[in-house]
């Protein structure tokens, strides 16, 4: 059968989306971005794994056990991004559609933000769309399945 499952993994301080710069990433909580990405899973038929951490080898362990067997794997890693070739290296080694995702457009901040580890390991990314973008990292996962 067909994997459903779409792994959403979110790195450091998105847990305090809402209230972090609001000015940059908007005024939705994750628990709204989870909610949003829980419909636009239920409308393609996907169901959803929601994760966030503040810790490098807890992503990188969540990257590891996704690395087959689910339906797509969608990043934000956050400042991860633009410092670490070890989640890098464990994104490369997932096997199905891999999306990365920036709430803000990173290639028109500060020049740091400009380079992603994560950008030549994934399938497709999406970037500077608000948290709306997350839903269609989701769309894109449920279209490379048809
Ligand atoms: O924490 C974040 C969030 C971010 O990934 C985004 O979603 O816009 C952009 C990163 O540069 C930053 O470190």
């Amino acid at each position: 059968m067909e994997p459903t499952t779409v792994l959403v993994i979110n790195g450091p301080n998105l847990n305090l989306l809402g209230e972090r710069e609001p000015e940059i990433y908007g005024s939705d909580t994750l628990a709204d971005v989870e909610a949003l990405c829980r419909v636009a899973c239920e409308a393609a038929g996907l169901t959803l794994e929601f994760r966030q951490s503040n810790h490098e080898g807890v992503l990188i362990d969540w990257v590891q056990e996704g690395r087959r067997g689910i339906a797509g794997l969608v990043i934000n890693a956050a400042g991860y991004t633009h410092t670490s070739v070890a989640l890098r290296d464990a994104v490369s080694a997932v096997t199905v559609p891999r999306v990365e995702v920036h709430i803000s457009d990173i290639h028109a901040r500060e020049e740091f933000r400009h380079h992603s580890y994560l950008t030549d390991v994934t399938d497709h990314q999406v970037i500077g769309r608000g948290v709306a973008g997350y839903a269609e990292a989701i769309q894109w996962v449920a279209t490379s399945r048809d």
